[in-house]
Order: C-alpha cells, then sequence, then structure tokens
C-alpha cells in the first residue's frame, strides 16, 4: 500500500457505511490475551503453529513485530483502555503523511483513542479539517463507542468503513476493533484502505444495473457457452436464464443463415473483436424474427478471448417500418412492382456486370394501346384494375431473375438479363419473350364487371456495353416503342441506330432553331402570285433559315420539327410581323399597294388562343387596310374542333382577313365542310399540276376543284406552275390564277419587287 493514511486526518471523515453487528455468543472471558507485552514491546512468543523449538526465529521478541511491521494495513495496539501500546510501521507511515490534523494522524504511543475520536466528534481540531456534516460528528462518536464496547468485553468486534478524501478524492477505508487474544485486555485497531475494492464492488454493482437492460444480454465463455442472459433476453427470446446456460447461442438459429454467415461473424469477432450486423433468430416459440445483434470480445491481457458479450434487440417493428419505407421508395404502390428508380438501379448494376461479361441483355418498354380512353370512358378504378392485371401477366411471361417495372401511368420495362452472347441468339430468344408477352396482354381482361381488351405496344433494345447509361438504354427502348406505335400499334419494334440518330439530329435542330430565333436567322422569301395576264396579284410569303455560315436550310426540313416542339408558335409570330411589316410598307407605294400578301399558318398556331388578338393587334399596329393579308391554311385544320375553326375564321374574316386552302385535293375535306368556312380561294396542290400534261386523272382532278371552287364562289390558284403547258392545260380547265417557278422562284424582296415591277400588277 502506497500511502496507508486513514484519509484527511479525520476518523471517520463522512461516511459510515457498515458497523458489525454486537455478537450475541461473545464472551470476555473465552478471550485468552496471553501474547500482549507491556511498554508498546510485543514480545515473539505465541505464534500458534510455530514451531515450540528455544532458538526459533518465532520466539525472539522482535519476531512478531517485524511480522506486524510487513503488513500493508495500519494496525495499533490498545490497553483496556484504550491507550495505544504501539502502532506498526504502516501506521507510522500513515500518521507521518497525515500532516495536517486529524484524529489518526496524532494516533501514537500512548494516545487515548477513543478519546481521540471523541475530540473528534466536537472538537475544532478535526472539525477545522473536514466537512461540518452532521454525519462526521456521529461517524467519529461511533467508532468511540464501538472501541469501549469492544474493550469492555460488550461486542465481539467493531468494523466500519468509511470515505475520505485524503489521500485521494473518495478513498475508502475499513477500521476494525478487535480485542486480543488469550485474555490479554485491549483491542487491536487496524486501518486498511479499501478503496480498490469497493470500486470494484461499485463497478459490479453499476454492470449488474447496466447488464439489466432493455436490451436482451448474452455472456458466453471462450467457448460460446452461455454463462449469463438478462431478463430482457427471456423477454425477447422466450428463454429462461436457467434454460440456456450451459448451451451454446445456436439454440436461437433461425436456420436462415448459411455456414458462411456465421464464418464471417466469428472471423470478424477474431480480427476486430467485434460484430454487428441484423440477424433472424428463432424464439423459443419457434416465431423467426430479425434481431440487431452486436456481440463484443471480452480479450485478456494476452489479448485472449475469454468471454463474448452480446446485447440484442428486437426489430421486428423496425424492420417493418424500414421495409414499408424501401417499399414506398422502390416499388409502385399500385402493382408491387419495382418503380423507376429501383428499375434504374438495376439496370445500372446489369450495367455495371457487362464490364466483366460478354452475354447481350435486353430492355423492352411497354406501352399499352388506347390506354387513356379505357380510362376515360371506364373511370380510373378499371384503368388501375387493368395495369394490375398486366402487371401479373407480365411477371407470369418472365423468370423470376427478370425485372418486370412500372415506371408510371401505363409505361411498364421488362430487363431481361444474361440472354446470349450472340446477337442474333438474343434477339431471337427476346423476340420470343416479346410475342409472349404479346399474347399474353391480348388476351381479354375481366375487369370489374367489364369485359374489356388491351394490347401493347412494345420497343425492344439490346445491350451490351456497359460504357452506356441507364437513362441511355432506357430512351432507346423508348424510341422503339413508338416506332411500334407508329407501325400500327399492338407489335414490337427493336430499336436501331439510324432511328437514334434522326433524333439526335432533330434534338440538335431544336436547339439550333432557339438560337435562329434569338438570333434573328429567319428570312421571309416572296413568290409572286400572278392572274391569267402574268400581273402580279401579290406573293406567298416563305420563310427561310440562313445559317450564320450563308447556307440556307429547307423549311420543308424544320418546320414540321417546329410544329411538333411548337417552336412554330414563335416562328409564326414572326412570320406574321414581318408580313404585316412588309403590307404596311407597300401600302405606302401606289404600284404595290394592291398587293395580297398570303401567310401560311400551321394548325397548332391557328388554334391557339391568342392567335385571333394576335392577328387584330398587328393589322391595328401597321394600320392595313383589309383583304391584304391572306392566311393560308392546310386541310389539316378541318380535321379536329370544326365548329370552333369556323368561329375563328369567322372572327378573322370580320376583320379583314382572306382564306386561301392549301395543297387542296391531298387531304380530307368534307364537301360538308367546306361550304361552311369563310373562304376565298382554294389551292391546287403542285403535286396535281406537276403531271398535269401527261396523267389524265390529274387533268380530272384538277377539272374537278376548279368546278367545285366556282360552285362554292371561290378563287382558284394552282401552285408548282412550272411550264407554260401546265399553264395552259390549268386556264384551259379554268384556272386564273398561278403560282411558281414559272413565274418566279421565291425570292428576297429586293429581288421581287423588282419582279413585280417588271411584270406589273393589274389596274385597279
Ligand atoms: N407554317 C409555315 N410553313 C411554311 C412557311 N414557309 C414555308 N412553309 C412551308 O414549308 C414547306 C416548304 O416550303 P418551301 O420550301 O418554301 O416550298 C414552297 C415553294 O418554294 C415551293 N414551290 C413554289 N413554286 C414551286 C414550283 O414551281 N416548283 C416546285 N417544285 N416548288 C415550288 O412550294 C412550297 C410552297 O408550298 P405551299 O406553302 O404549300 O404553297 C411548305 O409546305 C410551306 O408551306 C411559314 O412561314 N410558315
Amino acid at each position: 500500500m502506497a500511502d496507508a493514511s486513514p484519509g484527511h486526518g479525520a476518523l471517520p471523515r463522512r461516511t459510515i457505511l457498515a458497523e458489525t453487528p454486537c455478537d450475541p455468543d461473545f464472551s470476555p472471558r473465552s478471550h485468552n490475551c496471553d501474547w500482549l507485552s507491556s511498554g508498546g514491546v510485543l514480545p515473539g512468543a505465541g505464534a500458534p503453529d510455530a514451531p515450540d523449538a528455544p532458538d526459533a526465529p518465532t520466539r525472539r521478541p522482535d519476531f512478531c513485530w517485524a511480522v506486524l511491521d510487513a503488513l500493508d494495513d495500519c494496525m495499533a495496539v490498545l490497553d483496556g483502555n484504550g491507550t495505544v501500546l504501539a502502532v506498526n510501521a504502516a501506521w507510522r507511515r500513515g500518521a507521518a503523511a497525515a500532516t495536517g490534523c486529524g484524529t489518526l494522524a496524532r494516533v501514537t504511543v500512548g494516545s487515548d483513542f477513543p478519546s481521540l475520536c471523541r475530540a473528534a466528534a466536537g472538537l475544532g481540531d478535526v472539525v477545522d479539517a473536514v466537512d461540518t456534516g452532521g454525519g462526521d460528528d456521529n461517524a467519529a462518536l461511533a467508532v468511540h463507542d464501538g472501541i469501549l464496547a469492544v474493550l469492555a468485553g460488550r461486542r465481539g468486534s467493531y468494523r466500519v468503513e468509511y470515505c475520505g478524501d485524503h489521500p485521494r478524492p473518495d478513498s475508502w477505508w475499513r477500521l476494525r476493533v478487535t480485542p486480543l487474544g488469550q485474555g490479554w485486555p485491549g483491542a487491536i485497531v487496524t486501518l486498511a484502505d479499501i478503496t480498490a475494492g469497493r470500486r470494484n464492488e461499485e463497478a459490479l454493482r453499476v454492470a449488474a444495473v447496466a447488464f439489466e437492460t432493455t436490451e436482451g444480454m448474452l455472456v458466453t465463455d471462450a467457448n460460446g457457452v452461455i454463462l449469463r442472459v438478462n431478463k430482457a433476453f427471456t423477454a425477447i427470446t422466450g428463454y429462461d436464464s436457467h434454460e440456456v446456460a450451459g448451451k451454446t447461442p445456436a439454440v436461437l438459429s433461425s436456420g436462415r443463415h448459411g455456414p458462411d454467415f456465421y464464418k464471417t461473424m466469428w472471423q470478424s469477432l477474431r480480427v476486430r473483436g467485434r460484430w454487428d450486423g441484423e440477424i433472424w433468430n428463432r424464439r423459443k416459440n419457434g416465431e423467426v424474427y430479425p434481431e440487431r445483434l452486436t456481440v463484443t470480445a471480452v480479450r485478456n491481457a494476452d489479448q485472449l478471448a475469454t468471454h463474448y458479450v452480446a446485447s440484442l434487440s428486437d426489430i421486428t417493428l423496425s424492420k417493418a417500418a424500414t421495409d414499408e419505407i424501401k417499399n414506398l421508395a422502390f416499388y409502385d404502390p399500385l402493382t408491387r412492382l419495382p418503380n423507376r428508380r429501383l428499375l434504374l438501379e438495376r439496370l445500372k448494376q446489369a450495367l455495371h456486370v457487362l464490364a466483366r461479361s460478354h452475354s447481350i441483355n435486353a430492355l423492352m418498354f411497354i406501352d399499352l394501346d388506347n390506354f387513356k380512353t379505357l380510362n376515360d370512358t371506364l373511370g380510373h378504378n378499371v384503368g388501375d384494375l387493368l395495369l394490375q392485371q398486366v402487371a401479373e401477366r407480365l411477371q407470369a411471361c418472365l423468370r423470376e431473375c427478370d425485372t418486370v417495372a412500372r415506371l408510371g401511368g401505363d409505361e411498364f420495362v421488362v430487363l431481361i438479363e444474361g440472354l446470349d452472347i450472340d446477337p442474333m441468339g438474343a434477339a431471337t430468344k427476346t423476340e420470343m419473350v416479346a410475342h409472349k408477352i404479346l399474347a399474353s396482354l391480348n388476351q381479354p381482361y375481366q375487369l370489374a364487371h367489364h369485359n374489356c381488351r388491351s394490347t401493347p405496344s412494345i420497343g425492344i433494345t439490346l445491350f451490351a456495353d456497359h460504357r452506356q447509361q441507364p437513362d441511355e438504354v432506357l430512351v432507346q427502348a423508348d424510341i422503339a416503342m413508338y416506332q411500334a406505335k407508329k407501325a400500327g400499334r399492338n407489335g414490337m419494334r427493336f430499336f436501331d441506330q439510324q432511328m437514334q440518330d434522326n433524333i439526335t439530329a432533330r434534338a440538335q435542330l431544336e436547339e439550333q432553331m432557339c438560337l435562329a430565333l434569338e438570333q434573328d436567322q429567319f428570312r421571309l422569301y416572296y413568290q409572286v402570285q400572278v392572274d391569267q395576264h402574268g400581273c402580279a396579284l401579290g406573293a406567298e410569303a416563305l420563310i427561310r433559315w440562313e445559317r450564320p455560315d450563308g447556307g440556307f436550310v429547307s423549311p420543308a426540313q424544320f418546320i414540321p420539327l417546329a410544329e411538333e416542339t411548337g417552336l412554330i408558335l414563335p416562328i409564326g409570330d414572326w412570320v406574321l410581323e414581318q408580313a404585316c411589316a412588309q403590307l404596311h410598307a407597300w401600302q405606302r407605294d401606289a404600284r404595290t399597294r394592291a398587293l395580297v400578301l398570303a401567310i401560311n399558318v400551321s394548325a397548332r398556331q391557328f388554334r391557339q388562343h391568342q392567335f385571333v388578338d394576335h392577328v387584330r393587334n398587328a393589322l391595328q399596329r401597321y394600320h392595313l387596310p383589309p383583304g391584304v393579308l391572306k392566311l393560308e391554311l392546310t386541310e389539316s385544320i378541318l380535321v379536329d374542333n370544326i365548329e370552333e375553326t369556323i368561329a375563328t375564321m369567322k372572327e378573322l374574316k370580320a376583320l379583314g382577313i382572306k382564306f386561301s386552302l392549301d395543297d387542296f385535293g391531298t387531304g380530307y375535306s368534307s364537301l360538308q365542310y367546306l361550304k361552311r368556312l369563310p373562304l376565298d380561294q382554294l389551292k391546287i396542290d403542285q403535286s396535281f399540276v406537276r403531271d398535269l400534261a401527261t396523267d389524265g386523272s390529274d387533268q380530272a382532278i384538277v377539272s374537278t376543284i376548279i368546278g367545285m371552287a366556282t360552285s362554292l364562289h371561290l378563287d382558284v390558284i394552282a401552285e408548282g406552275v412550272e411550264t407554260e403547258l401546265q399553264r395552259q392545260r390549268l386556264e384551259a380547265a379554268g384556272c386564273r390564277h398561278y403560282q411558281g417557278y414559272l413565274y418566279g422562284r421565291p425570292l428576297p424582296l429586293a429581288d421581287f419587287e423588282q419582279l413585280v415591277t417588271r411584270c406589273g400588277v393589274p389596274p385597279a
């Protein structure tokens, strides 16, 4: 013991933890106190088991002191009155170390031990040095009383444990008072530092409480034999402590984990000293449940595992919640199929695998034909039922390892991995699967009380290049699906690169068109329209796209795309604005004042809500008289919403707008509707004009168109007139107005105006 001092000079300073109860069997007469000598010196005689030889060391007077001085504990010998007869070396060292004040620091040979204790309870020297709490006085008095009781033979022994601040905070001491033996009056007071023991006890108490936590705990020996489990373990597993003690944790095995799982666990325990993870275990009642398990190896100084401590918690509920969250995040709630997110994840994984394998995979994009109609007519509930049944049928057509996903709406995707290393083989197999899907989805559906039919369009792409992006593969299948739709639906199409290139080119064109608008790269060209005398009646304004490099992009190339993408709206506004500005300029010149300018208006442009307002604004801003602006509409405008078309045309007509029906004869024009439209002119399509000289049926068509126009009181103009013979045939059929290369190509403004000057305008 490094320092035997019993606290900072106080006896007992703060806390009495335990006092021995009075010994009921104690009798002073039973004590033989014959070994204690007087004068503070203990004779060597009397060691009970010592050999009795006269020269034996045990018979020497200093032998006992040598023994007592060798002890770590402090020891003081009191006579029958409590006077200190002797103290051992440990006490002397401890007393010397306690330099301040305090009862035990002042104990020395001759001290009156009980009196010092009483003094500690009431006198200043002790009170100065210690906490003045009442417990200290009581403790000191208790020691005083305890010593007197032992000296008087009222108690067999006395023991007290107390806590002090010296030599370190919260050090613990045990003071024992034991009567001298063999009839000697007096007692021995021993004082021992029990701090370490107390700490251990405390630690054990804390550990015991900690062990009884809400988590299940299990302790095994180094061989995995269960030593202890706590109550939470019993609550979770159903096994009582005695049912598992002596067994291994294998008693909980669910059978769901293979040997590899446990091998990994033990390896981790050996290497890291720890394993944690989720595990399926089996309760006593046979129920298999998910458990969060942490196992820690307890190692000794040689780093050998002596025990394993496992803490486990039942995660049935949280796992169910996690599974539900996972479901919501990765699965489509209607069909329970993987959603787009999970599909892309699996696709990514499939592409990753391709880096190591040469096998070809397939992705199918499946879209239901006319699903919207079914949804709108029979309701969303019936639509949902169809989607659910389609999901089931798709799954039935495929293997477990294939992925069937729903992207949303009526779009499904199938991912098939590892088809073949030969492209033909992969294509053939995919085609077979697609046929199977087509056949299955073509079967009638019983949706609530409706018997319905539905067909799919399937786009397929085969992929084997791990450098592709998941989105890219999906887009390819999507493009192929659109081709399947275009080809008449209820069929399949494989993606081909040419198609992809076209799409890429279109995307670039769209981007460039936006830029062209911003950077004013569009021009208006004018193609003259003449009467039978060759005089200029006006012109058709035709847009041209002049690229920064001086090249021209044909409107035949970009107008259809502009219509698809909606860019035709800003482009159409630009044309209207330019045309009106030009008409305004012509109004200032007598030679051009009568010219009528025709502009092409696409169906999409015509149908926009603000179209009439746009036209009205432009007419007002440029102060244009009625009849100078002509809108060329195509027959496509008559396909949908004819009543609305008529109403819009009438509004525009009221503003003084003229109408020409372009490409007449190529589309579908019901005579019924024609007579209701406020048209001014029919324009014979150039395809009929082209072969007019040679094709009898074209001649008949042209004559019919002209006859029809006459009976409807409409003008007729023929476009694409390139030859004098064509003109003559047209004139013979009754056509009096012409447009075509015979009179002039579409020209820039200056050239057009020169042309007008040359051919003149009809007399007013
Ligand atoms: N919505 C809009 N559409 C427009 C606009 N500008 C043009 N277009 C349409 O683009 C298509 C192609 O037009 P373009 O290349 O200008 O061809 C026109 C004439 O150049 C051509 N034409 C005229 N005469 C002849 C001829 O004698 N021979 C011959 N081979 N071609 C000739 O015909 C086209 C005119 O067509 P149409 O409009 O039907 O009168 C075309 O569909 C344009 O409509 C625009 O601003 N907006």
